[in-house]
């Protein structure tokens, strides 16, 4: 059995990082960089931090090139399972609603305190006509 196909479930991920193996989920796919450590550009630390954990985020913000992207080939040791991928998702999408309702709520906060100085103008000017 080739060690491409396996299926992980997080819980599995988690217990291997444990016994001081670096592995993480990057888009769904399970990667072990323990033999890459001392070669990341980026340093061992970043990797280490996210043993265990769905690193995609992160990995994503960086912007790693597409020569870091075919690097990663050789790392991949499997797959993480459905329920997982299924868990991971909903916890980005409510991420990515609460950062859409900060954005919103910030915006209405913005809005109202136009309002108040346009109106504070209007009764400014209105009133300047009866001194
Ligand atoms: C198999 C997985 C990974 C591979 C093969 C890889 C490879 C690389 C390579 C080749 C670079 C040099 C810049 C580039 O070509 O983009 C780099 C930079 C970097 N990587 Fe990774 N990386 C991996 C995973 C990660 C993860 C999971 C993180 C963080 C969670 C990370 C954080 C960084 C950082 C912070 C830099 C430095 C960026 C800079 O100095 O501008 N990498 N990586």
């Amino acid at each position: 059995m080739t060690e491409a196909s396996t299926v992980f479930t997080m819980e599995k991920i988690k217990q291997l990082a444990s016994k001081n193996r670096t592995i993480f989920v990057i888009n769904n796919e399970v990667y072990d960089v323990s033999k890459f450590l001392d070669e990341h550009p980026g340093g061992e630390e970043v990797l280490q931090e996210h043993a265990g954990k769905d690193a995609s985020e992160t990995f994503e913000d960086v912007g790693h090139s597409s020569d870091a992207r075919e690097m990663m080939v050789k790392f991949k040791i499997g797959e993480l399972c459905e329920s997982d991928k299924k868990a991971l998702q909903s916890k980005k999408d409510k991420n990515k609603a609460s950062a859409t309702t900060s954005i919103s709520d910030n915006f209405s906060t913005y809005k109202s305190g136009i309002i108040s100085v346009v109106v504070a103008f209007i009764v400014t000017y209105i009133y300047s006509f009866y001194i």
